[in-house]
């Protein structure tokens, strides 16, 4: 790279020097694109460096304790290098821009990779991971530095998927931490408040017991965080949010734990995420090696030295093994033929069509029909001054006491591969499943193709009429080739959707599904229920030709005594019972905490400021706190099927995610 070193090559304090790498830029040199993430801390930037891709990550500088931190970081990052690591190709370090620019990893981070785009890496990619990391680890502890923040999401992939250790944020100098700590003890007998908050660092779940004990960092604490993140690989599933039915009750997280009762599962229980398993063809030797990565005393975990040993001999075990194969003939597969069973399930007339391939299948077909943009959406906006939220979201979804679930859901962030718009939605069925299932498939699928033509507001309402008339018209069609054979089955749903087009939140609500808004810590109604006890709706109903009586308990709709009065399908009770949503539009700020929307098996028996107030005891993890909320709900007694997602709105620093 052509880049020349200005002399003197130190920066503003003098206090970080370096031969190789550039520490201040001539402005023409470089240029910011778009912003690829934002954390806690910083803004992360794609950027051209004498004509190079580069990604520039700028650390948020608001004091003088943040720029103390920014000088330690790059003295640190000077002194690095390793092909396991993330490269420092340059670096600004003068008033008034701080800035780090990094060698571009083309496949983005390993959390993302799995979880987003549900990347299910092979036992041998998920092997040459594992050694890669740990020799960049063994490297770092060898110049006596604990990285301290070792996870999924501080990973990063090259265009081969070469996984290269990231941010250090948090590292340290090991005996720096020793001599912080025992300091602290010494001055008042115990750790002070202020204290655990600025070392307790990393993610909650990645973090080793003696750091949720509040006792001393050491290189083996990046052990025990290694060993849950390779597990993570193993398996694809974020640590203690599985729910295998079979599982042993110690090994699952039960769905009530709150962060204080996680922390103290993990110290004192043992409590792990589930191992990786045999059936999925790990080997015996690396579950041992993860288990011990993560055992309880840091003394009884292996080095990154041993740890380079153990993998290589699997890894050498492995190829042997493959050649010997190639000889025989013999497959080294056959743990896949225990999987295949099962599929008998018990279907009756109506359901043995599949109205989640009938959703897909209807939406499919339109899109090839149209060539829509949903750019347009974002263009009126003035970049500069808008709000960016960042975003993170999970669902979960039960059955509950009933004996079908009749909910569906879909999530799609980054909707149509722009990285600004985001679409979440929640369907309740009722009558059946049939047009729940179909929503939940056709109702995005429908609103992508809507793009060009519309804004927003206008294609949210188009998506959700068009599904109700599509799904009309195919059960129609089932009726008349008799595939459908009971005539007066009407199925329907209630569904909400939300739609995020960068700082503007859109709902549209058709029926008793409700979304809520955390802003500064309160709830805010983002729907209104439309239920026949509600005397505006039960007017619409009324005067759009529908009836509407007290039957029982309350106002109900029609014959078939329907309690909401909007929903997709129903079609014994169109127009009046109508596909139109109400949508609401909101514009997000830095206040806007998180967005949580459910079906009414929620909302039945918690009300928005409970759900407030559970979140504020949850694990900041969001598929979490959607799985907390849900487990609630059960035991007060809901009785229906219960269906929550939560989507944070900025990212939760790491102090927020431990208290
Ligand atoms: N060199 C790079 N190439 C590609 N993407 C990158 C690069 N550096 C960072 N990113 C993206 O930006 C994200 C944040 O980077 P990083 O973890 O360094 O920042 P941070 O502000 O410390 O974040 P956190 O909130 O996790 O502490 C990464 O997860 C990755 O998606
Ligand atoms: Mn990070
Ligand atoms: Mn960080």
């Amino acid at each position: 790279m052509g880049l020349d070193i200005l002399e003197p090559n130190t920066c503003i304090r003098g206090c970080c020097t370096s031969k190789s790498i550039p520490l201040h830029l001539r402005p023409s040199s470089y240029t910011l694109h778009s912003p690829i993430a934002r954390g806690a801390e910083s803004v992360v930037y794609e950027a051209t460096l004498d004509g190079r891709k580069v990604a520039v990550k700028k650390p948020v500088l608001s004091t003088s304790e943040d720029l103390d931190k920014f000088h330690k970081e790059l003295q640190l990052l000077c002194k690095l290098d390793h092909p396991g690591l993330a490269t420092l190709v340059a670096a600004h370090a003068k008033p008034p821009n701080y800035m780090f620019f990094f060698e571009f990893y083309e496949s983005g981070n390993l959390a993302e990779k799995l979880h987003i785009e549900e990347w299910s890496p092979s036992i041998d990619q998920v092997l040459m991971i594992a050694a890669q990391l740990a020799k960049a680890l063994q490297y770092l502890h060898n110049l006596g530095i604990v990285h301290r923040d070792v996870k999924p999401a501080n990973v990063l992939l090259d265009r081969n998927l070469c996984p290269h250790l990231a941010d250090f944020g948090l590292a340290e100098y090991g005996e720096n931490l020793k001599g912080v700590s025992l300091e602290n003890w010494r001055s008042s007998g115990k750790p002070t408040g202020g204290f655990h908050k600025k070392n307790m660092v990393g993610t909650l779940i990645y973090m080793a017991p003696e750091i949720l004990k509040k006792e001393i960092h050491t290189e083996k604490s990046d052990v025990y965080s290694f060993g849950i993140s390779i597990n993570e690989l193993l398996t694809g599933v974020v640590p203690y949010t599985d729910l295998r039915a079979e599982a042993q009750a110690h090994t699952v997280l039960e769905m009530n734990y709150t962060e204080q009762q996680l922390t103290a599962a993990v110290v004192s229980g043992g409590l792990r995420p589930v191992l990786a398993n045999l059936e999925l063809g790990v080997p015996t030797s690396i579950l041992s090696l993860i288990q011990r990565c993560w055992d309880e005393n840091p003394h009884n975990r292996p080095s990154f030295s041993d740890i380079l040993l153990e993998l290589d001999l699997v890894l050498e075990q492995r190829k042997s093994m493959r050649e010997g194969d190639l000889f025989s003939g013999k497959s080294s597969v056959s743990y896949n033929e225990k999987v295949i069973n099962g599929g008998n399930s018990t279907h009756t007339y109506q359901e043995s069509i599949s109205w989640t391939a009938q959703g897909e299948h209807s939406s499919k077909k339109a899109s090839q029909s149209t060539d829509s943009d949903v750019r347009i959406w974002l263009e009126s906006e003035n970049d500069a001054l808008t709000y960016y939220p960042v975003l993170s979201w999970g669902s979960f979804a039960t059955c509950g006491r009933r004996e079908t679930m009749e909910d569906a859901h879909f999530l799609m962030p980054h909707m149509c591969n722009e990285k600004d718009i985001h679409v979440f939605g929640i369907f309740d069925g009722h009558r059946g499943s049939a047009a729940a299932e179909f929503s939940a498939r056709a109702l995005p699928g429908f609103l992508q193709n809507l793009g060009s033509t519309s804004s927003p507001t206008d294609a949210l309402l188009e998506a959700f009429v068009r599904t109700d008339a599509v799904f009309r018209n195919e059960l129609d069609s089932h009726r008349k080739s008799k595939r459908v054979l009971q005539k007066d089955w009407h199925p329907g749903c209630t569904a909400v959707a939300a739609l995020i087009v960068r700082n503007r939140l859109f709902v549209a609500n058709a029926g008793d599904c409700r979304a809520i808004l955390c802003r500064g810590g309160h709830p805010l109604a983002l729907s209104r229920d439309h239920v026949a006890s509600c005397l505006e709706e039960r007017e619409r109903v009324v005067s759009a030709g529908g009836q509407v009586k007290w039957q029982v308990d309350t106002w109900r709709v029609g014959p078939a005594a329907l309690q909401v009065t909007r929903s997709i399908g129903d079609d014994d009770l169109k127009p009046a019972v109508t596909a139109e949503p109400e949508i609401t539009e909101t514009i997000l700020s830095p206040q806007d905490e998180y967005l949580v929307m459910a079906s009414d098996g929620l909302w039945d028996v918690v009300s928005n400021a409970e759900v407030v107030s559970i979140i504020k005891d949850t694990v900041k993890e969001p598929a979490m706190c959607s799985k907390r909320l849900a487990t609630e709900a059960a035991e007060r007694g809901s009785k229906d099927n219960i269906t929550v997602i939560v989507v944070f709105l900025r990212p939760v620093s790491t102090a927020e995610r431990i208290y």
